[in-house]
């Protein structure tokens, strides 16, 4: 599904990503965990073309993915939410859920099915829909974020500390998400990258630990 081999990424002319590969088979939850700074975001953006890899192969099935634009990576089925949510202000919560979709150009019906399957897993975000996205808080807003990254993800979605900052009942919600999302999409990735171990529960099949930039061992 997504093969990643010898990864290598650079910011600002310091190596960040150090040769990293990884093997994600179709329907499995994997977690990497590092401390702040240990190349997690910087992983997940090279994943979504947000950030030019220095070297390394990236395939998702057939696709080369070093040769797709950022745009083209979320048509073939890979949804984000970013660490920092993203929630755009002047947007109402539906609208924010459903602005990726413009890049597929999916038609109405299509963008209904898709939120109201998003609506089934993360049934929260049914009363908010109307709501002003300036108006969320900063749990709500990450419960918006895992909803966008849904909307597009048809083959894998990639979480960034989702649980971070969340009180421990908005991340009970977040974690009964995931849970529907494994029943409902059976052959759905997910990558969740966390700082806290403690906090990822029974949720992914394998956890990897990334330490400046490298993996350094796998935990289960
Ligand atoms: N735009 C940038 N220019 C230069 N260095 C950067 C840039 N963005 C991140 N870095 C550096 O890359 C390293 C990895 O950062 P990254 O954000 O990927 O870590 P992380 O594991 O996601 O941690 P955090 O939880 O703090 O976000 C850090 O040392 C960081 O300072």
């Amino acid at each position: 599904m997504l093969k990643i081999e010898n990864l290598c990424v650079s910011l600002a002319g310091s190596p960040i990503l150090r040769s990293l590969s990884l093997d994600i088979h179709a329907g499995t939850t994997i977690a990497i965990v590092g401390r702040n700074g240990a190349g997690k975001t910087t992983l997940l953006r090279s994943i979504m073309g947000l950030i030019p890899a220095t070297s390394g192969e990236m395939h998702l099935d057939e696709h080369n993915l070093m040769r797709s634009a950022a745009h083209l990576r979320t048509s073939l089925g890979i949804g984000y939410a970013p660490e920092d949510r993203v929630i755009f202000p002047t947007l109402s919560v539906q609208e924010n859920l459903e602005l990726p979709c413009e890049i597929l150009e999916l038609s109405s019906q299509e963008v209904e099915e898709r939120l109201a399957h998003v609506l089934d897993v993360v049934p929260q975000l049914k009363p908010m829909l109307a709501r002003s996205g300036a108006a969320l808080s900063g749990g709500q807003g990450k419960m918006v974020a895992l909803g966008r990254a849904l909307m597009v993800g048809s083959a894998i979605v990639l979480l960034d500390e989702p649980f971070q900052g969340l009180a421990p009942a908005l991340a009970l919600q977040y974690s009964e998400a995931l849970g529907r999302l494994r029943t409902s999409r059976p052959d759905l990735s997910v990558v969740i990258t966390e700082s806290n171990s403690a906090l990822l529960t029974d949720i992914p099949n394998q956890i990897l630990t990334i330490e400046r930039g490298s993996f350094v061992e796998a935990i289960h």
